[in-house]
């Protein structure tokens, strides 16, 4: 008999790597008896990182249900004045117009494919699943609000005839959302239409709708009110909306994870009192100036509060909000201003580069993060209940920013700089001091508890809300 498969297309990079895989591990843990797993992944782009194949080994070893298609690499000849973005998406065009379809044709001669789930920057992969008759889902990796913020992109894009970056502080209202997004703050490919990536970017969208379903890292307590305006089809403008299955909040599982080292820091967060220890960490890329790493070494040191660190490299150039994957040495105290290791020693450890993030919110001792909202970070601080101060750098984080503070209540705000996003040690430490110290800090923390039990009940046997959905999805399949 053959067997029944579900096939999985990441985008490049060790994120959304992960999270696909996280997403394989929650149907087999459900529904073993009925699926295998093959993972179809790229080769050779920009974004990929050096440690996937480590990655890939010990997940194969872990999850036998879980199987590797690497497609060869193809070589793009692209501008060099293109963008990062751009670069890499037409890398996946290439890549999967010329692997994609021959790749599932060779897994459906030995596998009955059941369904293609599908990264938002794989869409050229959809139609080639189609044209095998082939159901095609999406897998979005952020949360409602920003799915309801993509999928109504096109008809902003009908509105205006500029490019965001033109349009600097016109407000863009979204439905669903109720606070609108400052239009410098959409996500970087969005911003300038000379940039072949906001046309790739619309592609993506726009085609959201033509799948059978949209899959979200997400659950329903979570973000009800983007979901209903989902649910109620006036995100998308011109075709029916298909169904989202909320299935979150999927956590990455840390052991599986490359380059996970973090015993002493996770032993000197034993050794702290109950909620005092706040922790600041930026996401996989999250790097800042040399400039900014002193001001956020002033603000820690004044708030008198005990922190946990993690510091990338600083960037070559000024700009705050830049983003550079770095992965070069680099020296911690000749960063830091001078002293400041010494002065802090006994309530603050600063780490370089890496730390286990989701044993470290799981702390006892971890009673706040100052985190870049990226939406990894974000569930895994509510599945924690660690209440947060939101600093948002790129991508969709300035929109996660918006809803943590105004629809869920579970972040306090930043003032940044209006044109690069600079924060300064004092505006750090007032709001460090707030989180910890204040009635507005306590009152986070009760409502980030209370989802944090909202986000455990999601995941629970038979009647949890995400665990009913997926049951919804293998139906519809
Ligand atoms: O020192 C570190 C730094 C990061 N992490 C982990 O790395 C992941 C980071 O993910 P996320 O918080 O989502 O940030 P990014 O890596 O920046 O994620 C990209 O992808 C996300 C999901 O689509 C988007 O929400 C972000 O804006 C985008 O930058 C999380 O699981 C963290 O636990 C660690 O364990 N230790």
């Amino acid at each position: 008999m053959q067997d029944t498969s579900i096939v999985l297309l990441p985008a490049p990079g060790m994120g959304h790597m992960i999270s696909m895989v996280e997403l394989g591990k929650l149907i087999l843990h459900h529904y073993a008896q009925k699926f295998s797993i093959t993972i179809i992944y790229t080769t050779g782009s920009v974004l990929d990182s050096p440690s996937i194949t480590s990655y890939i080994h010990r997940v194969s070893q872990s999850n036998p249900s879980i199987s590797f298609h690497p497609l060869p690499s193809v070589s793009v000849d692209t501008a060099p004045t293109r963008s990062l973005p751009a670069k890499a998406f037409e890398f996946m065009r290439l890549s999967l117009a010329k692997y994609a379809p021959q790749a599932l044709q060779q897994i459906s001669n030995s596998s009955n494919i059941r369904a293609v789930i599908i990264d938002l920057f794989c869409t050229t992969a959809l139609p080639i699943a189609k044209d095998l008759n082939l159901p095609v889902y999406y897998f979005y990796s952020s949360g409602a609000y920003a799915l309801a913020a993509f999928l109504y992109f096109p008809k902003i894009h009908d509105q205006t005839n500029k490019s965001f970056k033109d349009l600097t502080t016109t407000e863009l209202h979204f439905p669903g959302i109720s606070s609108p997004l400052k239009a410098t703050h959409m996500p970087e490919p969005t911003l300038d239409r000379d940039d072949p990536a906001y046309w790739d970017m619309l592609y993506f969208c726009s085609h959201l709708p033509k799948s059978n379903g949209i899959i979200a890292n997400t659950f329903e307590d979570l973000e009800p009110k983007a979901l209903k305006a989902i649910a109620d089809g006036v995100c998308v403008p011109y075709s029916p909306t298909p169904p989202v299955y909320c299935i979150g909040p999927l956590i990455a599982d840390a052991e599986e994870r490359a380059g996970e080292d973090g015993n002493e820091c996770l032993s000197w967060l034993d050794s702290q009192p109950s909620r005092s220890v706040v922790f600041l960490c930026f996401g996989s890329l999250g790097s800042f100036s040399a400039a900014q790493v002193k001001e956020i070494a002033h603000g820690l040191e004044r708030s008198g509060q005990r922190f946990f660190w993690v510091l990338k490299k600083p960037t070559r150039d000024q700009k705050t909000k830049h983003i550079e994957k770095s992965t070069a040495e680099f020296d911690l105290e000749g960063v830091l201003p001078k002293g400041f290791m010494e002065r802090t020693k006994d309530r603050g450890m600063v780490v370089k580069k890496w730390a286990p993030q989701v044993a470290v919110l799981r702390k006892q001792a971890v009673g706040g993060f100052v985190t870049h909202c990226g939406w990894n970070s974000v569930l895994e601080a509510v599945v924690a209940g660690v209440p947060m101060v939101a600093w948002p750098l790129y991508a969709e984080q300035h929109l996660n920013r918006n809803i943590l503070v105004n629809d869920m209540k579970m972040a306090i705000d930043l003032e940044q700089r209006e044109d690069d996003g600079f924060v300064s040690g004092d505006e750090l430490e007032r709001r460090i001091r707030e989180l910890m110290e204040s009635e507005q800090g306590r009152e986070l923390r009760g409502k980030s508890w209370k989802m944090r039990e909202m986000a455990l009940a999601a995941l629970g046997s038979a009647s949890g809300s995400s665990t009913r959905v997926l049951a919804k999805f293998v139906e519809a399949l």
